[in-house]
This record gives C-alpha cells, sequence and structure tokens, in this order.
C-alpha cells in the first residue's frame, strides 16, 4: 500500500499569519506547500488582465479550469515565486484590491469546485502544508493536523499596514482595517465552503503571539502526531 502524504490544514482571516507560518513550516520540514488564497488572487487578477468580469461565474469558472500558473519553491528568503501565464506576479497580488477581489470571486461555487483538483494535486510525500479558508474542512478533511489561526481585526489590520508600508504601498489603517472586517463577513457568510474551524481543528489565537511563537506551537503538535518523520 502507498503511503498517504500528511497534510497540515492552516486556516483562518486574512492577516492572522497563515501565510507566513505555512511557509516557514514547509521550509522546516522540507513539504510542499499550497498557498490556496494565491490561486482566488491570481483569478481576480487574470480576470483584470482578460476584461472578465467577476461576478460572471461561468467565465469565471473556464478562467479557474484554464489558469496557466506555476508556484516556484522558495530559494532564498523571498520565499515561493508565483509565476502566471509567464509572468512573476508575486509582489502584483499582494495587495488589498486583488484581496477583495479574491474574496468575491471565492463566494462563486463552480469556481471552487473548479479549483478543487488543482489544489489536492499539490498532496505528495513527505507532506503538505496548506494555508487559506476552508483546507481543514473542505479541500484536505482528513488532515491530521488542522489549525485555526485567529487575530484581532485590529492586530490583523496593523499587521497588513506594517506589511504594506514596507513594500512602499500608500496604506491607510483605518481603511485596511474596514476592508479587513468587509472580507471577514463575505469569507464567513458565504453559502459554499465558508471560513470557519473544522470541529477537529485546534484554534489558536495569535494576538499575543510572536511568528516564533505560533511556530513552535505548531511544531509541538506535529512532534505529538509523529508527522514529520
Ligand atoms: N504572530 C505575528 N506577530 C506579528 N506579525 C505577524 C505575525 N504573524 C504574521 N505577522 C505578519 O503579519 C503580516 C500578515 O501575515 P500573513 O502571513 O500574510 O497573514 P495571512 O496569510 O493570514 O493573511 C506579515 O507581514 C507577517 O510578517
Ligand atoms: N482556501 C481559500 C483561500 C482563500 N480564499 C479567498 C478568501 C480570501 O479573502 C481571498 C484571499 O485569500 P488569501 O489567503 O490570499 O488572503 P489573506 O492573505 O489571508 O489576506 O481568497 C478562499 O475563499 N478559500
Amino acid at each position: 500500500m502507498s503511503a498517504v502524504a500528511p497534510v497540515i490544514a492552516i486556516d483562518g482571516p486574512s492577516g492572522s499569519g497563515k501565510g507566513t507560518v505555512a511557509g516557514l513550516l514547509a521550509r522546516q520540514l522540507g513539504w510542499s506547500l499550497l498557498d490556496s488564497g494565491a490561486l482566488y488572487r491570481l483569478l481576480a487578477f487574470a480576470a483584470g488582465n482578460h476584461g472578465v468580469d467577476l461576478t460572471n461565474e461561468e467565465a469565471m469558472k473556464v478562467l479557474a479550469a484554464h489558469l496557466d500558473v506555476q508556484f516556484n519553491a522558495a530559494t532564498d528568503d523571498q520565499g515561493q515565486r508565483i509565476i502566471l501565464e509567464g509572468e512573476d506576479v508575486t509582489d502584483l497580488i499582494r495587495n488589498e484590491q486583488i484581496g477583495a477581489g479574491a474574496s468575491q470571486v471565492a463566494s462563486l461555487p463552480a469556481v471552487r469546485e473548479a479549483l478543487l483538483q488543482r489544489q489536492r494535486a499539490f498532496q505528495e510525500l513527505p507532506g503538505l502544508v496548506a494555508d487559506g479558508r476552508d483546507m481543514g474542512t473542505v479541500v484536505f478533511p482528513d488532515a491530521p493536523l488542522k489549525i485555526f489561526l485567529t487575530a484581532s481585526a485590529e492586530e490583523r489590520a496593523r499587521r497588513r499596514y506594517l506589511q504594506l508600508k514596507a513594500k512602499g504601498d500608500d496604506v491607510n489603517l483605518a481603511s485596511l482595517l474596514d476592508e479587513i472586517r468587509a472580507r471577514d463577513e463575505r469569507d464567513t457568510q458565504r453559502a459554499v465552503a465558508p471560513l470557519k474551524p473544522a470541529a477537529d481543528a485546534i484554534q489558536l489565537d495569535s494576538t499575543e503571539l510572536s511568528i516564533e511563537q505560533v511556530l513552535e506551537r505548531i511544531l509541538r503538535e506535529v512532534a505529538d502526531r509523529d508527522l514529520a518523520g
């Protein structure tokens, strides 16, 4: 019988630290990484490029099925690079406008369905760290470790502010907080695969924790479950 690659599912709202922690964990364990939010961001970005209306479910489904994307593993501190139709769009898809578009696209059931197999194909030995909104509930329901990472909306907006400012973006803390709240609302209220903790997820509030402390907590769970061999 062939071995099934273990999955660590990390779900939670925007700015809780999922992407950062997932990237560090994958590197430390030598596992693959699935940044599922990037797929929705890429779709919102590609829709802009191709003049497709984000609310046109049929057209977005076709775009999702044919999305020409490559995730190049991290080779240095820059982290994973995302290549769309031959262009490195890693930085271009990380802004709140694309985030809001991604959240809109993500409410379309046909789009979620079209992305399901693509996401599951990331599960390979020795293991996968997957971050998003429905990793533990829908995409990898059998994952042996599920983390639901949260933080207060104010702290998440503060983190996003610092992150975007460091990138040179012109940002405003109050509007970032509004955008984060609007996205939380849309992601938790949608009918299909809403943002919610899986019944067997470990809930971790990172408001008062450093990135290192969050990582340490998760690595302890990995060791307790003997997942890393
Ligand atoms: N525990 C933490 N404490 C302080 N800053 C954090 C923490 N976790 C993440 N960050 C920072 O917050 C920002 C958003 O983190 P990110 O991983 O992109 O969140 P998410 O993927 O959940 O949206 C990044 O700049 C990251 O460095
Ligand atoms: N598995 C996922 C991942 C993201 N989404 C949607 C909902 C989110 O608001 C957008 C963008 O996700 P992303 O994880 O990149 O956003 P943050 O980094 O958390 O701000 O995509 C989703 O519905 N399901």
